[in-house]
């Protein structure tokens, strides 16, 4: 394509310059780096045919990427310099000549894939360059029919064009999948986008006029446009997203009045044109001269024709009343009576469709019949629309899901075959065992009882006939506002350590538990609840345990329960009470009086937890609110429980600990989710007032049908705000310093392993002087001195060699020894030095 030289250097974009690093002939090499990720078609293919491949970056890619020992064809009009592992020509894809070349290097293969990237280099009118590379698109199709194996994929570039669909429907006769992508890398100013195709159908006879530009680009007759709608409905304009009409350039029509007057379809012309003007066009326009003359044609009426696309159902319904009346005073107007049935029906009097549109200037009869039928087709219309709009929100939401699921693939969070278990709406068709549990089958089954349910009905959903109509343009785009919307949350989200912590969170309780809302009104909420606590599971789930306290359990733990503290705490309830805001607390830390049960207002139960069985109240019952999940020990009684593993704990990297807790690494992080839990704490507020807050005007917002980043938006500013105390925000500030002052992880683990490896040679030398002291053979005076000689080595063994001083040889320090200001072993370094080193190296390697 021709190149504008003015806007060359825009051109050189980060693609450019990582393709001149990596060493990849031309920036487009990114762009089946990019498809293939998304599809990996190159790892799967063994042999690969590159139409239009110079200068054969493509090849690069797939050279490098599919399996040693694969077959990689590669043509251009221009020659390609030689590729490593590939095979090159000249040739035109158009002929039959390289046809023949291909089919000479592929021998007995068929092609797994194959690629095409061309471009004509024409660069003349636009529309001429798109007709060009679609017929180039249509040549390259019909090599990858011959060559393709079943199964096989084909990848092409194509410019979006009016025949780009028609394309697109052909690759949909002969594939089994047809994707269209424009991958990040192609330039968003360049029409190209790209279509993969994957299962080839290897169709055993082919109408040759598929691939046929002739008739593969014929001109379907288009249906013409609904003009009634635009009249009669004019408020739901619909947008013309392809453009101009074909042949029409213009978009401002006009006509005149009398034309308007005398036209058999008045509703196409107030459909089609944007004015109707009252200038004399003729010699002698009698028709306009009426019209500007009778008291009908008021001010009202010349503003309606002035711009008819401003006007709605009454403006429009007033100048048909209005023409009729001309019509009628002109003597243009014609009622054709139907033969059977009185006038009086409304459905008996007809004329030209503006008459019966607009009778009711004199005759209330028509009238009607038109609002009648006006009724009728706006029901109709009403219940398309909404259908439509049903049948988009499903297709909208299933394609969100899919997206998750792929993004969660992609994430190693799922694997391929949990895709489908997760569909199940709101996991009703799941398989939970704890239902099972629940329902009794699970003690039937653990005495070996068989167990036979009745299997539902099932009803045959009668599947929706995928519908080709106009709305498919939107809702494609639509879901590509929604990748980049999704993909620009991901980008935020990933710099935001408060969804950091809620990832962790969801990760660590897994994705279908039910998450803390938040203060705010709806789910979305969540994402900004920043109230960082944990919500734990809601009374049901409490029941659920308590249900689950009978002996027959199916279900056990796998990483057992973390232990609890001797204090009655779980690990959790501990590790938040450590912080500093709950050390003012009184009577947290101090047990209680062992007798009397404390009621504190805070409506949580303060009479249990002691290390002894009889419990005494501790921080653990005193926040049973927001504890709850966490173990179940707490619900019952407090049992006096081993706490080693506790100690250990803080020896590990506080990440594993967590881990090991079975719990993520998040905390408090938030000056609002630590008022929170200091009021909770301190009883200020109850679990019930935090529910009961959660009921304000916020909590009853329609969110249906709106889109995901509007509610994100809405979720982040328009909530509930809680208020903050001065020692939250100062604790949230220690806190954050503490943070600050912690060395990096990397060097925390290169100390760890400092330690370790020190602790290891401890052990290895005290293995080793036990051994010499046990022995017989030695006097305890050798013994005593061989264990001095191993530790003296251990000990040297941690001492590292200093390393010479580099001095650079010449300038003040040649020739003249021992450089001043040198202290201890040095080396003096020059070019010379370096050369020489290199050489020697070569030579090395060239001996072996
Ligand atoms: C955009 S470049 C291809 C870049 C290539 N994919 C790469 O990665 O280096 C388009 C190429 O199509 C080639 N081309 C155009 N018409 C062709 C034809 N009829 N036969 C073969 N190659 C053609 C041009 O010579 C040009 O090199």
């Amino acid at each position: 394509m021709a190149i504008d030289k003015k806007n060359a250097k825009a051109r050189l974009d980060k693609y450019y310059h990582l393709a001149k690093e990596k060493g990849y002939r031309a920036r487009a090499a990114f762009k089946l780096v990019q498809l293939n990720k998304k599809y990996g078609f190159l790892q799967q293919s063994r042999c690969l045919i590159d139409l239009c491949a110079a200068p054969g970056s493509w090849m690069q890619v797939a050279a490098e990427t599919m399996p040693v020992k694969s077959l990689i064809i590669g043509v251009d009009l221009s020659p390609i310099k030689p590729i490593p592992k590939t095979i090159s020509f000249q040739g035109d894809i158009t002929t039959d000549k390289c046809r023949a070349t291909i089919r000479g290097h592929l021998k007995t293969w068929k092609a797994d894939t194959v690629i095409h990237d061309g471009a004509p280099n024409v660069g003349t009118a636009w529309v001429q360059d798109a007709f060009s590379q679609n017929e180039l698109v249509l040549a390259s199709l019909k090599l990858a029919t011959e060559f393709l194996a079943p199964n096989g994929n084909f990848v092409t570039k194509v410019f979006r064009s009016k025949d780009s669909q028609k394309l697109e429907w052909v690759f949909k006769q002969l594939f089994e999948k047809v994707e269209q992508t424009k991958p990040p890398s192609s330039r968003n100013v360049s029409a190209e986008t790209f279509y993969v195709c994957r299962g080839y159908k290897a169709p055993k006879n082919l109408d040759p006029r598929f691939l046929d530009a002739n008739y593969a680009f014929a001109e379907v007759k288009e249906k013409a446009p609904n003009m009634e709608a635009k009249v009669f409905n004019p408020e739901k304009k619909k947008r013309k997203r392809e453009g101009y009409e074909e042949g029409d350039w213009t978009q401002f029509h006009e006509a005149s009045v009398s034309d308007f007057i005398q036209d058999e379809d008045p509703i196409q012309m107030l459909g089609g044109m944007n004015r109707l003007h009252f200038r004399e066009e003729g010699n002698d326009d009698k028709i306009l001269k009426i019209v500007q003359g009778i008291p009908e044609t008021t001010e009202e009426i010349r503003l309606c024709c002035d711009d008819l696309k401003v006007l709605g159902r009454k403006e429009f319904k007033t100048l048909l009343r209005w023409r009729l009346k001309l019509r009628g005073m002109l003597g243009l107007r014609q009622k054709k009576q139907e033969p059977s049935g009185p006038t009086s029906t409304g459905t008996t009097v007809t004329g030209t469709a503006d008459d019966v549109a607009a009778e009711g200037a004199g005759e209330g009869v028509t009238v009607e019949s038109m609002d009648e039928e006006l009724k009728l087709q706006q029901e109709i219309q009403r219940m398309k629309e909404m259908a439509d709009k049903t049948k988009r929100k499903e297709r909208r939401k299933e394609n969100e899901r899919k997206q998750k699921e792929i993004t969660r693939l992609q994430m190693h969070m799922i694997t391929p075959t949990d895709i489908g278990i997760e569909a199940a709406e709101n996991g009703e068709n799941t398989f939970k065992l704890r239902d099972v549990d629940k329902s009794g089958i699970a003690r039937q089954l653990s005495r070996a009882k068989m167990h036979t349910a009745e299997e539902p009905e099932k009803q045959q959903e009668s599947a929706f006939d995928e519908e080709e109509d106009e709305d498919e343009d939107g809702d494609r785009l639509e879901a590509q506002l929604d990748d980049m919307y999704q993909q620009y949350t991901e980008k935020r989200e990933d710099r935001s350590a408060k969804v950091k912590a809620k990832r962790a969170r969801m990760k660590s309780r897994g994705e279908d538990e039910e998450e803390f809302e938040g203060f705010g009104s709806d789910k979305g909420e969540e994402s900004d609840s920043d109230s960082g606590l944990r919500q734990e599971e809601d009374d049901d789930e409490s029941s659920d345990e308590e249900d689950d306290e009978d002996g027959d359990r199916l279900m056990t733990d796998l990483q057992g329960k973390p232990a609890a503290r001797k204090d009655g705490l779980t690990n959790r309830a501990a590790s938040f009470f450590d912080q500093d805001i709950f050390k003012d607390i009184g009577g947290i830390d101090e047990p209680a009086d062992e007798d009397e049960p404390v009621e504190s207002d805070s409506g949580v139960d303060v009479n249990s937890a002691s290390p002894e069985p009889k419990a005494k109240p501790t921080k653990a019952s005193k926040h049973a609110a927001f504890e709850k999940d966490d173990d179940d020990a707490s619900d019952s009684e407090i049992e006096e429980v081993n706490t080693a593993p506790e100690e250990n704990l803080e020896w590990e990297d506080e990440e594993d600990a967590e881990a090991n807790r079975g719990r993520p690494n998040i905390d408090i992080i938030t000056a609002e989710a630590m008022t929170l839990a200091h009021q909770l704490a301190t009883g200020k507020v109850t679990k019930q007032q935090l529910l009961d807050d959660n009921f304000n005007k916020y909590a009853l917002r329609d969110v249906d049908g709106l889109p995901e980043w509007f509610l994100d938006d809405e979720n982040q500013h328009s909530r509930s705000q809680r208020p903050i105390s001065k020692e939250a925000a100062a604790a949230i500030k220690e806190k954050q310093k503490a943070l600050n002052a912690r060395p990096i992880k990397k060097v925390r683990e290169a100390k760890a392993r400092k330690t370790m490896r020190a602790a290891r040679r401890v052990e290895k030398l005290k293995k080793k002087s036990e051994g010499l002291a046990e022995g017989d053979d030695l006097s305890e005076k050798d013994k005593a001195s061989n264990i001095a000689k191993l530790m003296a080595k251990a000990k040297k063994g941690t001492n590292k060699k200093p390393q010479p001083k580099l001095v650079v040889a010449g300038g003040f320090n040649k020739g003249k020894g021992r450089p001043r200001g040198v202290k201890g072993k040095y080396k003096m370094v020059d070019s010379r030095m370096k050369k020489e080193t290199r050489a020697l190296k070569r030579i090395a390697k060239k001996k072996k």
